[in-house]
């Protein structure tokens, strides 16, 4: 279930990134002029926002704020030309 949203998700950032639809948040995250910085900052401001969930003990804000953080690094992984699977590869590599 995690594993097939998840990677719902990373298709969805792919075809944002081929297709650049008008009005897509992911599309314009990629072209942004800041480049990858404009992703970088976002992944630390939700992470800012997840650790002040925690601090809040808000478990709704916490998965609120966790989704956000795993969509940006998504955002970072097709920005690099990465795929799913090299996280998925290292994330097996430690079981
Ligand atoms: N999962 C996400 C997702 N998570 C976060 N975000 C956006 O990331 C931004 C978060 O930035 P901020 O925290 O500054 O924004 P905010 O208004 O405070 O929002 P919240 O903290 O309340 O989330 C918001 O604009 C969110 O809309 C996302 N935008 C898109 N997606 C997924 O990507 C798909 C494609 O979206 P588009 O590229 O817009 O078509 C969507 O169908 C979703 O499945």
């Amino acid at each position: 279930m995690t594993d097939q949203i998840i990677r719902e998700l990373f298709d969805v950032i792919e075809d944002r990134k081929v297709n650049e639809p008008e009005g897509s948040y992911t599309a314009s995250l990629l072209t942004h002029e800041k480049g990858q910085d404009a992703i970088l900052e976002k992944i630390g401001e939700e992470s800012a926002e997840v650790l002040l969930a925690a601090k809040n003990d808000d478990r709704d804000a916490v998965a609120h704020e966790s989704a956000d953080l795993v969509y940006h690094l998504l955002v970072l992984l097709a920005d690099m030309d990465m795929d799913l699977t090299d996280l998925e590869a290292e994330l097996h590599d430690r079981r």
